[in-house]
């Protein structure tokens, strides 16, 4: 008897590449906007007056309405009762009039002067609009989880993600490499910002192109013999929350993601301080961070698909995480080229964990939950994200200042103590999800392509 396979547009591996690149592109975009101011706060303190204080105000803006709103879990529960075409074009939406706001407010139209709580009105809409974008790129970052899992579920699934998380990355790059000279030649610091607004409606398009591509998989899907999927409900919620591997994940997620995201905002301090760096090339040993993460998630995305070893990958990220941030804060070795060598290690261990994690979430969570997951994941990890850097400028200010005419300004040692100690929380969670993993079986040891 002659089997008859049915086949569904995900079989096409034209089309499932095609798909991850437009939605990739459109990530891309959403982390140029994010890191784009980063590079322009000594101008907004020369040109707009902006001192630390509002710039921190402004930066934390993005985990406002995720964080104390909880937008980005109403946005999983969006994602999985209405489905990516709806809660991906929403969050498009959002980006674009959240930079649309936050063009706005650094432009040359808005009126100068004013207050809103007693803080710089500029700040505060700026703000506003780095909010509202936060939602959308979130949203959006769970949404292309989501779509990831769907065209590559058994087939090439973390090689996808790490893909889509280089791309993405390469945005993060180009918002460090180009924002200054943009707005250097256009002599606008809104320059940039305004060419982000053009890249996110880009982005949109792209976004759109997408939503068709979708339809036709959903189509082929239907005339399929797959089963359908059972609709989502509310108290799917509780099931996720009621899961010791999804707590494992997100708090393996807040650990690992707090010691370095918040690190790389203060990395270029720690550059000038601790290694004696001129200030002005003190970003570049930063910026290879992001350069290194672009070719090894990917990577170590291969691996994970074809040899497994998810959780070993996850402990041994964690390991080097420890090692480098301990490497940081010992007294040892005062040197550029050292703080090079270590920040290269610390991209190893940023592409080692990322590419394990993500594609081990649909192991331990049934697709129908899996908006809801990685909402309910990035949401405990925006704690983190904005939490720490206010925690570490505490720390500094209170413990750390040397002040003493021609010395540096802060010992770094604290901080760094820190952040080694997130490494070893995160080393010990891993250690348990491993454990966990033995116990029920979800198969994060295996390999994500299935042998047919
Ligand atoms: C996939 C993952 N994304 C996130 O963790 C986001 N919640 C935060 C993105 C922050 C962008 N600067 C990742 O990028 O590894």
């Amino acid at each position: 008897m002659i089997e008859k396979i049915h086949q569904t547009l995900r079989d096409s591996a034209v089309a499932r590449w095609s798909a991850l690149g437009v939605v990739a592109f459109t990530m891309l975009c959403g982390y140029f906007l994010t890191d784009v101011m980063a590079p322009l706060k000594p101008m907004l303190e020369a040109q707009l007056l902006w001192d630390s204080t509002d710039y921190g105000i402004f930066t934390s803006a993005y985990g406002w309405f995720n964080v104390f709103l909880l937008m980005l879990i109403f946005g999983g529960i969006i994602l999985d009762k209405m489905g990516v075409r709806f809660t991906g074009l929403g969050a498009c939406f959002l980006m674009v009039i959240g930079a649309g706001i936050k063009y706005y407010a650094i432009s040359d139209f808005f009126p100068l002067g004013g207050q809103i709580f007693g803080i710089n009105s500029q700040v505060m809409i700026a703000g506003l609009g780095y909010a509202i974008f936060g939602v959308g790129v979130e949203t959006a970052g769970i949404t292309v989880s989501k779509i990831i899992v769907k065209w590559f579920k058994g087939k090439e699934m973390a090689l996808a993600m790490g893909l889509e998380m280089a791309t993405a990355r390469l945005g993060t790059s180009l918002a460090l490499i180009i924002t200054v000279p943009l707005a250097d030649t256009f002599q606008s610091v809104s320059a940039p910002i305004l060419l982000c607004l053009i890249m996110l409606c880009i982005g949109t398009i792209a976004f759109l192109v997408y939503t068709v591509m979708d339809r036709k998989l959903d189509k082929s899907i239907d005339e399929s013999d797959a089963e359908p999927e059972e609709p989502f409900k509310v108290k799917d919620i509780w099931e996720v929350m009621a899961n010791k591997g999804f707590w494992l994940v997100a708090l393996l997620c807040v650990l690992f993601y707090s010691a370095v995201f918040p690190f790389l905002k203060y990395a270029t301090d720690l550059m000038v301080n601790k290694y004696a760096v001129d200030p002005k090339l003190a970003g570049i040993i930063p910026g290879l961070l992001p350069f290194g993460t672009i070719i090894l998630t990917p990577l170590f995305g291969n691996l994970y698909d074809r040899k497994g070893k998810g959780a070993t990958i996850m402990m041994i990220g964690a390991i080097m995480l420890i090692c480098v941030h301990g490497l940081f804060a010992l007294p040892l070795l005062n040197e550029w080229w050292f703080a090079t060598l270590v920040m290269i290690t610390l991209g190893v261990a940023f592409s080692l964990v990322p590419s394990a994690m993500w594609p081990s979430v649909p192991k331990i969570i049934p697709e129908k939950q899996l908006g809801t997951a990685y909402a309910l994941i990035f949401w405990v990890q925006n704690w983190g994200l904005m939490g720490v850097p206010a925690l570490i400028g505490w720390v500094l200010d209170r413990y750390c200042k040397l002040g003493g005419e021609g010395q540096p300004a802060y010992d770094y040692t604290l901080p760094m103590i820190i952040f080694t100690s997130f490494g070893i929380l995160a080393l010990i969670v891993a250690i348990m999800l491993k454990r966990e993993d033995k116990k029920k079986g979800y198969g994060l040891e295996l390999p994500n392509i299935k042998k047919n």
